[in-house]
C-alpha cells in the first residue's frame, strides 16, 4: 500500500526529504554567492543607483494613486537567524537590522505614510544574555544619534522627522534616558513623518501605564475624570495620536504571534501581515507588495461601505442583463404560517 507523503515522512523520519530540499538549498546558495558580488559591485555605479531610485519613484507614484496606511508598524524578528544564516555574529545581525529599519522607513516616507513604529525591544528581551542586552543597547544609542543627524541634515531623505522613543524608560540607565531626551528635543519640530521606537515596550505596560496616569489626574482633578473618553485615553498613550489606528502590522521571520504588541493600537480595519521573510531581508519589494495588498483591500472595503458592488456593476453592464432591477429580500411577499408537527400555528 503507497502511504501518503505526509505519513511516509513521519515513517521513515525527515532524511530523504530533507537530504533533497538541503541539496537545492546549497544549489541555490552556490548561485547566490556568486551572483551577489556582481550585483553589489554594479550597485556601485552611480548610473545603476540612479536607475534603482527612478524604478522605486515611478513604484511609489503608483502606490500614492491610491490610499496609504497612515501608521505602519513591524515586528522586527529574525536578526539573530539572519546572522547565522549569513555566518557572522549576532552583532552584526542585529545592524543589519537596523539598516534596513532606517531603509524602510525612507521608503514609508516618500510614499506619504505618516508613521512607522517598530518593536525594538520587548520588556521581555531583558532575559537575554547580558552581553547580547548590552550590545543591543550600545547599538540603539548609535541608531538614535544617526537618525537624529539624518533628520536634522537639509540633504537627507529623513529631513523633517521626528522620532520618539517610548516605553517603560524606568527600565534603562540614566545616560540613556539622557540620550533619549536629547534626540527627541533635537527632532522635536519634524512634522512629515513619525518614528516611534518601542524600547523597552510591551502593549500591557502601555495600557497599565496610561490607567494608572488617568487615575492619578482624575484624583487631582474631577473635571478630567468626568470629561475622560475613549479618544482622550488613547491620545494619552505612548504613541499619541498614533495609538489609535495601527493600519498594518508586520511581523517578520515566521512566528504568527503578537508578542503584547500593538493590541489597543490595532482597529476593526487593521491588516496584520506575518511573513517569513527574516527581518533583514524584508526590503522596500517586500514593503511594496504588502502596501499594494493593504491598498487593494482597503478600496473594496471603501466600496463596500459605499454600498458599491463591483460585480454587480459588472453584472448590469452586460447588454442581456441589464433592466432586470435586482430582487431585495425585504420586497418579496411573507412566507405562509409554519404550521408545527403538533398541529399548533408558530
Ligand atoms: C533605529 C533603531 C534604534 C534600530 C533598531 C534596531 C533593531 C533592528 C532592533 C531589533 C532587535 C531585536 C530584539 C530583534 C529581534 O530579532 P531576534 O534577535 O529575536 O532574532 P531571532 O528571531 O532570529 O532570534
Amino acid at each position: 500500500m503507497r502511504l501518503p507523503n505526509y505519513v511516509r515522512f513521519r515513517l521513515t523520519g525527515p532524511s530523504k526529504e530533507l537530504a533533497r530540499s538541503s541539496r537545492v538549498n546549497a544549489y541555490f546558495k552556490r548561485i547566490k554567492d556568486k551572483v551577489m558580488p556582481i550585483l553589489i559591485w554594479l550597485a556601485s555605479f552611480r548610473v545603476v543607483a540612479w536607475l534603482h531610485e527612478s524604478l522605486q519613484n515611478i513604484l511609489i507614484g503608483v502606490i500614492r494613486v491610491g490610499p496609504v496606511p497612515r501608521h505602519v508598524s513591524f515586528i522586527m524578528d529574525g536578526n539573530r537567524r539572519y546572522a547565522k544564516k549569513c555566518d557572522m555574529p549576532i552583532k552584526k545581525g542585529h545592524e543589519a537590522g537596523g539598516v534596513a529599519l532606517l531603509n524602510l522607513c525612507y521608503a514609508c516616507k516618500r510614499i506619504g505614510i505618516k508613521c512607522v513604529s517598530a518593536y525594538a525591544f520587548s520588556i521581555e528581551n531583558f532575559n537575554r544574555p547580558k552581553e547580547e542586552v548590552e550590545t543591543l543597547t550600545n547599538m540603539f544609542s548609535a541608531k538614535l544619534d544617526e537618525f537624529c543627524d539624518r533628520a536634522n541634515t537639509l540633504s537627507d531623505p529623513l529631513y523633517g522627522s521626528r522620532l520618539r522613543i517610548v516605553g517603560d524608560h524606568s527600565l534603562v540607565s540614566a545616560d540613556m534616558r539622557e540620550k533619549i531626551k536629547r534626540v527627541e528635543r533635537l527632532t522635536d519640530n519634524g512634522d512629515d513623518f513619525t518614528l516611534y521606537i518601542c524600547f523597552p515596550y510591551t502593549s500591557r505596560n502601555d495600557i497599565y501605564h496610561t490607567v494608572c496616569g488617568s487615575i492619578e489626574k482624575s484624583l487631582a482633578d474631577r473635571a478630567y475624570a468626568s470629561s475622560l473618553t475613549v479618544a482622550g485615553f488613547t491620545r494619552s498613550m505612548y504613541l499619541e495620536e498614533f495609538s489609535n489606528n495601527c493600519d498594518l502590522l508586520i511581523r517578520t521571520s515566521g512566528h504568527m504571534r503578537l508578542s503584547d504588541y500593538m493590541l489597543w493600537q490595532s482597529h476593526e480595519n487593521s491588516e496584520i501581515l506575518f511573513t517569513s521573510t527574516l527581518w533583514p531581508d524584508f526590503g522596500f519589494i517586500r514593503l511594496y507588495l504588502a502596501l499594494l495588498r493593504w491598498s487593494f483591500f482597503t478600496n473594496i472595503q471603501r466600496y463596500n461601505e459605499m454600498g458599491f458592488s463591483l460585480r454587480r456593476k459588472l453584472y448590469h453592464s452586460l447588454p442581456f442583463v441589464s433592466g432586470h432591477a435586482p430582487v431585495s429580500v425585504d420586497s418579496l411577499p411573507s412566507p405562509p404560517i409554519a404550521i408545527s408537527v403538533t398541529g399548533e400555528s408558530e
